[in-house]
């Protein structure tokens, strides 16, 4: 997929962007001309086309999470403890590490077809000398709030531990694992004939989104359609519900369609912490979820197979693990 940002680091897995020296150009080259960014009318954030927020301290945060991961598939979250201090700290060490020469950057580049190990040697020497602590402290905090939002999401369904073993007891924050992905948007010349971002679903349980305090990130919303602005809020961290809480909730709840659109002035930075099964793990709809009569809408997959599906299929990798009509009620899969 071509796009004008796409640069970006990831620590566990690889990327490989079609690179590109952003800075040298007065327009957008052909190669990275977006047909489709007007597809559907973007909206400015008010009324109902506002993404919920969400206080993680309130008393009633269950159900908050549970509506809107059914109506949205996506929400900002406040009250989350994370200080702001170490999203301060966090920013000024990508914009660093963005800012390197690119045969610097280059000499963390992962090889194609390298991803046992996951990388970690050329990255994390690369990391240590810049970065390494307050990636480390950044992941350590996202690893609690990420278990900690999968639980009240797991708890808004109305299951318990046992329902999902994996997800362990529903007080901790279970053993969940994780990408943190750190994405740099140069600014465009012509911010209307190119995309960030290209509209995907995240293809994790989860994915907690720092975007700093440049606006670009977008979320489809139905009837009619259109694309809303997630505006940054001081202090809030953005959560997507992404494909496999879709399949586990046997699709109750959303995994929202979403882009980053790029801008003239400001370069933007966004950092993902991406969070999903551990790798032996099978997600299918949790029985409990599935009606007697109509069965699960999904068959099982485990993270790395959903992750190939995507790579093949893109958007159409949902729809190509959904069981017919007429297999329901009589499944091979199982948990
Ligand atoms: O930069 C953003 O706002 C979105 C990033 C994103 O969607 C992703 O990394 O999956
Ligand atoms: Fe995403």
């Amino acid at each position: 997929m071509p796009s004008v940002s796409d640069e970006s680091f990831r620590t566990l897995r690889p990327h490989h962007p079609h690179h590109f020296e952003f800075e040298s150009v007065r327009e957008v080259p052909d190669s990275h001309a977006w047909p489709d960014v007007h597809d559907h009318p973007s909206v400015e954030p008010s009324g109902p086309d506002s993404v919920p927020v969400v206080d993680l301290a309130s008393p009633d945060a269950v159900l908050r999470v549970g509506r809107v991961c059914e109506e949205w598939g996506v929400f900002q979250v406040t009250g989350h403890g994370v200080s702001s201090d170490l999203l301060d700290r966090l920013e000024s060490q990508i914009r660093r590490l963005f800012s390197l020469p690119t045969h610097q950057k280059f000499k963390a580049a992962r090889s194609p077809g390298n991803i046992s190990g996951y990388g970690l040697a050329p990255i994390s020497s690369f990391f240590s000398k810049l970065m390494c602590d307050v990636i480390e402290e950044y992941k350590e905090v996202m690893k609690e709030l990420a278990g900690r939002l999968m639980h009240l999401m797991l708890l808004s369904l109305g299951l318990t531990e046992e329902d999902i073993s994996w997800a362990g007891p529903v007080r901790d924050t279970g053993d969940l694992s994780a990408v943190l992905q750190l994405n740099s948007y140069p600014v465009c010349p012509e911010p209307d004939r190119a995309m960030g971002l290209a509209a995907h679903t995240d293809s994790s349980l989860l994915t907690v989104l720092y975007q700093s305090s440049t606006s670009g990130l977008q979320v489809l919303r139905p009837e009619p359609a259109r694309w809303v602005t997630v505006p940054p809020l001081p202090g809030a961290l953005v959560v997507n519900v992404g494909d496999l809480s879709h399949i586990l909730s046997n699709g109750q709840f959303r995994s929202v369609l979403h882009r980053a659109v790029v801008n003239r002035t400001r370069h933007r930075l966004s950092v993902a912490y991406i969070c999903g099964p551990p790798a032996h793990v099978k997600v299918s709809p949790v029985e409990k979820l599935v009606g007697p009569s109509e069965g699960p809408a999904y068959r099982a997959v485990t993270w790395s197979e959903y992750l190939g599906l995507k790579g093949k299929l893109f958007n159409k990798a949902l729809a190509s693990i959904k069981l017919p009509r007429e297999e329901w009620g009589d499944c091979p899969c199982s948990n």
